[in-house]
């Protein structure tokens, strides 16, 4: 029986982290691989997401340090008044996004991946089409396909976008000018990061959130003393409960507020600009996936834990799916685990991922960060599973390091399973919450029991001294 030959093994549509991590490992692995893409090299976290947004977030982090007058004055250090250029901001995010750009790029030619530059979509089982940015439309075949196009934010009804008094993080990200008041709709990751940017640069914010509190994804205990340090303690306003149900661009630019139980209209607002942050949705509305028969679920596509695009619960063969289209954990280091997964998967290891395992961070000042299961979660998994949880909190106060950096309002809350000591999940708030996770993230990973982890010795003195802290509490309530 002879093979059938096709342009490519695998064609990749998406060349953001997903697609990029795919399509490299899928070459290193010896594959013949394309990658289409219609807009940028390294989607949304290069250029609209990670990269721009943690850059202005250390530049503006260090303009809030040096001109946290009390703060310094603690340490005996006097200050001169802090002064900044808006426009070299700008451009610290601009040229850090260009050569990563150019890095990743290079990395895929150099690993022997085609880059074909369009919109893709598919034709049918192992059929990519492809609209050139010259018009012309071209057909490749390929045995397996991955699809990573990613998402794009989600703009509610009602609110009108004009990209300059009223924008997403899309535009946000070029800092092109610093209002005076800005209200964020959603209070999530992208309202947190860019309230923290723009309050350390000097603007008043007004932080609109639909939900009944503000941070409503983050756990009770974190979102209790992080609200208190990100949002009242500096020149932020909240609304919680409440829709912005109308924005109208301008100068200045107007808000309609809707209460969210009565839905009444119960305040207008008149602000110099508005960022909406109210979440993102999949970009499949061109992939043409009815042509496999693939339904979506409010516009993601459903996946298997092996990536493998399902059709009526089952999978379909060759076809799989990476990152924020599959609409999992919308993080840039999901989207790469999914694109490698799928790889081992295409090289016939049958890989599950365990999404578990995989931390998130908000990279304000400090960072909130968490893995595995929420407190909520972990009450219904004992339950159901029938066993008893423990929950320990550590605190920064009793950190040396910490209290060295005179930095130590911060909590660690662990969450273990009380009869086998299985870690199950942690939330951290304070100094370096973003890398201090990562080691319960390895320890979820690897099923890891808190009495063999309170075993082992951290550096004296350093901030990991507060999951060491948490471990210990929790080996004590392991049952015996
Ligand atoms: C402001 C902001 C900050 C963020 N910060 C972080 C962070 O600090 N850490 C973190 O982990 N995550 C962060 N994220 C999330 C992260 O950016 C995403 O999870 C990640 O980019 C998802 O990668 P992806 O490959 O799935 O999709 P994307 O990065 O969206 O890439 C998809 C690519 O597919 C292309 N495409 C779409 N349709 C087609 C088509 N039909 N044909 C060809 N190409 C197509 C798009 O142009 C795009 O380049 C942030 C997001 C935002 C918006
Ligand atoms: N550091 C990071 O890893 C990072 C940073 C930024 C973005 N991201 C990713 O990007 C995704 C999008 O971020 P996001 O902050 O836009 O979404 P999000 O889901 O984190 O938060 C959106 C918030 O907006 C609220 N909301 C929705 N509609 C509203 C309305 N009409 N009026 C008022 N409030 C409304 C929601 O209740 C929610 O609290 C996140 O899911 C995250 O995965 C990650």
């Amino acid at each position: 029986m002879s093979e059938i030959s096709f342009d490519f093994d695998l064609i990749v549509v998406g060349a953001g982290y997903g697609g990029f991590d795919a399509a490299k490992h899928a070459a290193e692995a010896g594959l013949k691989v394309a990658i289409v893409e219609s807009r940028d090299m390294g989607g949304t976290c290069v250029n609209r997401g990670c990269v721009p947004s943690k850059a202005l977030l250390a530049a503006s982090g260090k303009v809030r340090e040096l001109a946290d007058v009390p703060h310094l004055s603690e340490f005996g250090i006097h200050s001169a008044p802090v002064r900044f250029e808006r426009k070299k901001i700008a451009e610290h995010a601009k040229n850090l996004v260009e050569t990563i750009r150019k890095n990743l790029t290079k990395t895929l030619e150099r690993s022997g991946v085609e880059i074909l530059r369009g919109e893709g979509r598919l034709e049918g089982n192992q059929k990519v089409g492809l609209r050139e940015t010259n018009g012309v439309d071209r057909i490749f075949s390929a045995r397996d396909i991955i699809l990573a196009t990613g998402s794009d934010p989600f703009v509610p009804p009602g609110i009108e976008i004009d990209g300059r008094t009223v924008f997403t993080s899309d535009e946000a990200i070029n800092l092109e000018w610093l209002p005076r008041w800005i209200a964020i709709i959603g209070s999530g990751y992208i309202g947190l990061e860019f309230a923290d940017i723009y309050t350390a640069l000097g603007c008043e914010v007004t932080m609109i959130e639909a939900l009944d509190k503000v941070m409503p994804t983050f756990d009770p205990d974190i979102t209790k003393i992080a609200s208190r340090n990100l949002i009242d303690k500096r020149d932020i306003e909240t609304r919680a409960g409440v829709f912005a149900t109308k924005v109208k661009p301008g100068c200045p630019v107007e808000v309609e507020l809707t209460d969210a139980k009565s839905r009444e209209v119960i305040e207008e607002l008149q602000v110099d600009a508005v960022l909406v942050a109210t979440g993102r949705v999949p970009s499949t509305e061109n992939l043409n996936l009815q042509s496999v028969g693939v339904e979506t679920t409010r516009g993601f596509i459903p996946i298997d834990d092996q990536m493998r695009v399902l059709v009526n619960e089952k999978p379909v063969s060759n076809l799989w799916a990476v990152g924020d289209v599959t609409g999992k954990l919308m993080l840039a280091h999901t989207a790469a685990a999914q694109g490698s997964i799928a790889v081992e998967n295409i090289l016939g290891k049958a890989i599950e991922i365990d999404y578990r395992s995989i931390p998130a961070a908000t990279f304000t000042h400090p960072e909130i960060s968490s893995v595995g299961l929420s407190e909520e979660e972990a009450k219904d998994l004992a339950k159901n599973e029938g066993f008893e949880l423990g929950i320990v909190r550590s605190y920064f106060k009793a950190n040396s390091k910490a209290l060295a950096e005179l930095e130590s309002d911060g909590i660690m809350k662990l969450i273990f399973n009380k009869e086998t000591g299985e870690v199950l999940g942690a939330h951290i708030y304070g100094l370096h919450a973003a890398d201090l996770i990562q080691e319960v993230s390895n320890a979820i990973s690897r099923r890891q029991r808190v009495n063999d982890l309170a075993k082992e010795v951290h550096t004296h003195p350093t901030l990991s001294e507060v999951v060491e802290v948490a471990y210990k509490q929790a080996s004590l309530q392991i049952k015996k």
